[in-house]
């Protein structure tokens, strides 16, 4: 089964393009079978805000106290998810909202308890579950939610939990679609990547902030066996004429010029 793995990342998806979703059918058309997981920060911020909690993070993940978790999961499964699984229903999909913290689909460690509280890191995935769901034709809609190692549930960046789903299915491709065209420099779009090239990028600071985070789970996904990861806009066609759109990351061995087809 040709499996895509697709992150939403939460800078887009209250203005996914009708672009994504014809993306999303010429994929299917294409053979692939996605699998999406959605993010949400952006979100999590403005409800945290009515309840006058201040957002903390420390290296790109939430700081996560026990009341900042209800509020993860009331914004991500209550609102975030609905909204993503409504949207591919109405673009003529059939789609299956879960939390990663229902049927084992998502279990996992504590990253440090005492710096970020109920933060997790997956550690394995239910791929039994999704592939039943993609066997009946449904396109699942996952939340970064897991469950911990006494049941707990943990909240887990976005980016991350894309990359642990893509390597437990081993995925032909994962796309990370968020709101800028890909890894830019200098304002330009960089459109093939090698790790040491993207290592130098982080380094030297041209990718910060959330793309960092997004770069790093692209290597990892890379290192683990996917053919093809992308970082892509849910602006425009991620997908068109049987290639990607974005910045294409690449193994050494595998560089070539060109777009990635
Ligand atoms: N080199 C870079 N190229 C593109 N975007 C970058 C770069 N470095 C940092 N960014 C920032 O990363 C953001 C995407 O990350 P983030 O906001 O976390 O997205 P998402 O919610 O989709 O995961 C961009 O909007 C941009 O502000
Ligand atoms: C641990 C941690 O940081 N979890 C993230 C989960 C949502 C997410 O990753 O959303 P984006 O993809 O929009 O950034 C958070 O609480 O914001």
């Amino acid at each position: 089964m040709k499996v895509i793995v697709i992150k939403c990342g939460g800078s887009i998806l209250n203005s996914l393009s009708e672009d994504f979703f014809l993306s999303i059918d010429r994929l299917k058309n294409s053979g692939f079978h996605p699998v999406l997981v959605h993010g949400g920060g952006p979100d999590i911020n403005e409800t945290l805000d009515l309840y006058k909690i201040k957002p903390e993070f420390k290296d790109g993940l939430r700081k996560t106290t026990e009341e900042v978790m209800h509020i993860v999961e009331l914004v991500l499964s209550g609102k975030t998810n609905r909204k993503l699984v409504n949207l591919l229903e109405h673009a003529g999909h059939k789609a299956l909202g879960l939390n990663g913290s229902d049927c084992s689909l998502l279990q996992a460690a504590f990253v440090n308890w005492e710096t970020l509280g109920f933060v997790g890191k997956v550690e394995s995935v239910n791929k039994n579950l999704l592939e039943s769901i993609l066997e009946i034709g449904c396109i699942p809609v996952i939340t970064p939610i897991a469950s911990g190692p006494h049941g707990q549930k943990l909240n887990v960046n976005a980016d991350m939990a894309a990359g642990a789903v893509a390597s437990a299915l081993h995925a032909e491709m994962c796309v990370f679609v968020t709101d800028v065209d890909g890894v830019l420099k200098d304002g330009n779009l960089i459109q093939e990547l090698t790790v040491q090239e993207a290592i130098k990028l982080i380094e030297e600071g041209t990718v910060y902030g959330g793309m960092k985070p997004k770069v790093e789970t692209a290597l990892s996904v890379l290192s683990q066996g996917a053919k093809r990861v992308m970082i892509a806009s849910g602006k425009n066609k991620f997908y068109d004429n049987n290639s990607f759109i974005g910045t294409a990351f690449v193994s050494e061995n595998l560089y070539m010029k060109g777009a990635a087809k």
